[in-house]
Formats: structure tokens, sequence, C-alpha cells
């Protein structure tokens, strides 16, 4: 779901300028890429950022890179001896996503791995501080049960897209990412291990915390 066009332009308005290798990423993804929608967007960008900040996580993985732009939001708060997994399915965006991170200062912290996540995941030995959830809605769940038991108690994972452009608020749910978002929802409000906030940002975002 998205705000009204007026109060998404008031927020985007109130915060501060993106730096400039993320403000050519953007340009470049909406001036190039067929599904330039997919991207975060400069506000959800901003939070990737200020949350990776105040947590400062040493390990962090991203399940759809798309052209590298929420990775490298979500690099931001990177700790010297931090590093980012990032995966992506499509070879076209990870080349692309790859060339943006070779000009990035903490290039030498970001992995991007390319190949279809329910794979890559169970290779991937660490105990993750932040995830960051934004590819397939139909693996979520999966994807979500396979991370949880791989975090430790007070990380964090964000999932996007949790209001589906509202169509979880529909009687009937129509299509399958719709009802596999709501199910995801459900799930993860159903789940002892974890506790969670709905954000009501951009197309919906939720904050869960390992307890
Ligand atoms: C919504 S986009 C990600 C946007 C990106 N996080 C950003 O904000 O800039 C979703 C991406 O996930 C990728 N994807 C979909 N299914 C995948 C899978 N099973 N494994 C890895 N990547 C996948 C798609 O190719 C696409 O690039």
């Amino acid at each position: 779901m998205h705000m009204p066009q007026d109060l998404e332009s008031y927020a985007s308005q109130h915060c501060s300028p993106l730096e400039p290798l993320l403000q050519e990423v953007l340009a470049y993804t909406e001036q190039h890429h067929p599904k330039a929608h997919m991207i975060s967007g400069a506000v959800q960008g901003l939070l990737l950022q200020q949350l990776s900040h105040m947590l400062r996580p040493k390990r962090i993985l991203e399940i759809g890179t798309f052209t590298g732009f929420s990775a490298l939001c979500l690099a931001a708060g990177l700790p010297e001896d931090g590093l980012l997994y990032t995966l992506e399915m499509r070879a076209e965006d990870a080349a692309t996503a790859q060339s943006f991170f070779d000009r990035s200062e903490k290039k030498n912290q970001l992995r991007l791995l390319q190949g279809d996540a329910r794979q890559i995941i169970p290779t991937l030995q660490e105990s993750w501080d932040l995830v960051f959830i934004d590819a397939d809605k139909i693996s979520y769940i999966d994807y979500y049960n396979m991370l949880v038991p791989r975090m430790a108690a007070g990380s964090f994972l964000l999932a996007d897209n949790v209001l589906f452009h509202g169509e979880v608020l529909q009687d009937e749910l129509k299509g399958k990412n719709a009802k596999a978002i709501a199910a995801f929802n459900a799930h993860v409000q159903g789940d002892d291990r974890t506790q969670n906030v709905l954000l009501t940002v951009r197309d919906g975002l939720m904050l869960i915390r390992k307890k």
C-alpha cells in the first residue's frame, strides 16, 4: 500500500539528501530498469541506513539485491570487521549492483552472491545481526524459518512489502503474492520467538526482533 502522494512527497522533502552514489543508483534504476518500482526508494533507504547505524551489525544478510540500492543503505553502519551478504537470482541485476558496489567505500565488505536464495542461505555459516527479506513473496515464510534459528537474541529481521499494495486488507485475497504475504504476517504474529511491529512506511516494513 502506498501513502497518498502528497504525504509521500512531504516525507521525502523532510529527509536528508542521499549520498551521491545512492542518488546515482536510484536515478540509473529509474531511467533504465523496466521494474524500477521494486527499488526501496529514498525514504525507506534512509530508514535502512539509520537502522544500520543504530545497530552497528557485524553480519547483514539481504535477500533480493536488485540494483544494489538497499544493500548500500544497509551497509552504512557496518563496523570495520563487518560483512554484508546480498543474494540476487538475476545475473543482469547482480552485474549492475556489483558495478555500483565496486565504487563504494565499503566495497571490500560487500559479498554479492548470484543464485537462488533458497539454495544459498543454507550454505552460509553465519550468525546474522540484521536480515532484510525483499525477494520472492512466496518464499518469505521459508526464509524466515531458515533464518530465525541463525539469529542471536537481540538481532533484527526486516521484511519488505508486508502491506502488498494494500491487498492484504481485502476480504478475499486474490493473487498468490498477496496470499503469501498475508500468511507471512500471520506466521510472524503467531511466533513467540520474536517481537514484531508493522511499520506503515512505503509498502509496509515488518521490523522483527529475535527475543
Ligand atoms: C523487490 S526487488 C529488491 C529490491 C532491493 N532490495 C532494493 O530495495 O533496491 C526483488 C529482487 O529479488 C530477486 N529475487 C527474486 N527471487 C529470488 C530468489 N529466490 N533468490 C534471489 N533473488 C531473488 C529479484 O530478481 C529482484 O531483483
